[in-house]
């Protein structure tokens, strides 16, 4: 998916939502558990509780990979129902020497056809521009992320500079070729720091994990990290899918993108 189209669909959705698809076997109500694919049967219904207000879709890998051939077989029938004009996320958090970036960027573009996935970027740029080759498919490069162990890294100083690690990865990585189709992770629940993150990469995308089950604000990025073409897609994944019955989860969906829309 282009720049352009994806700031249509949010343009005209009125949301920058993105609904995470970390679906746990042992989390999802019976009533799919006798399904023959019961991950598939239950994103089914969250999908089609959501696709009004959702402006992308980001499964998380290792709800998919920790089930072995039949989770992979989940996800790429998952991958068949997503409406065509609704961004995709791989969460993968993959990293790794060119020639296996490589297989791993053939993977999720070209067999399982998502249009980004997540990366982190610890081993730098040839773990990251095999990604960057593909025409309309985007880098997602870990920036400053959600959990506490972001302070264990990426708060560290650097020398001779007033930037954090997590800046200068992100000043880094801006530098690069076809660095106009990565985006950045920056978790909700950064507080005022978001400002920093935004300040380093002022036209880039942030994908932004945090709001709901983690307790992390709108309010906050939307005020630190909006941009002139929005710039933010947020997510939340327990907060919309384990919300309850379909209605729930449709109602769920509609109050955050409502929040959203009354901040746009
Ligand atoms: O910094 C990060 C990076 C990724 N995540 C992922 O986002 C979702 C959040 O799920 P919630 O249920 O809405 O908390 C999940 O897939 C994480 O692995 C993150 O939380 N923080």
């Amino acid at each position: 998916m282009t720049r352009t189209e994806l700031i249509q669909n949010i343009r005209d959705k009125e949301s920058f939502l993105c609904v995470g698809l970390d679906t746990d076997i042992q989390k999802i109500p019976d009533q799919f558990k006798k399904e023959a694919d019961p991950i598939f049967a239950f994103n089914k219904m969250v999908i089609e509780a959501t696709s009004d207000f959702a402006v992308a879709y980001k499964p998380n890998l290792a709800f998919y990979e920790s089930l072995g051939p039949k989770g992979w077989e989940s996800l790429q029938r998952t991958m068949e129902i997503i409406p065509k004009n609704i961004f995709t996320i791989a969460d993968a958090k993959r990293g790794d020497i060119g020639n296996t970036a490589e297989m791993y960027a053939k993977t999720f573009f070209e067999w399982l056809n998502f249009d980004s996935v997540t990366l982190s970027p610890y081993m730098g740029k040839d773990s990251v521009t095999p990604f960057l080759k593909y025409e309309d498919k985007w880098a997602i490069v870990l920036g400053i992320t959600s959990n506490p162990g972001a302070v264990d890294f990426q708060f560290q100083p650097i020398a001779n500079s007033s930037d954090l690690l997590f800046e200068k990865v992100i000043k880094h990585a801006i530098s690069w070729d076809n660095s106009d189709r990565i985006m950045f992770v920056a978790g909700a629940t950064r507080g005022e720091t978001l400002a920093k993150a935004r300040k380093a990469a002022p036209n880039q995308f942030f994908l932004v994990p945090g709001v709901g089950a983690q307790g992390g604000s709108l309010e906050d990025v939307w005020q630190h990290c909006k941009n002139p073409d929005i710039g933010l897609l947020v997510n939340s994944s327990r907060g919309i899918i384990y919300a309850g019955d379909e209605k729930a989860v449709h109602s769920a969906a509609e109050k955050l993108r409502n929040e959203m829309k009354a901040l746009m």
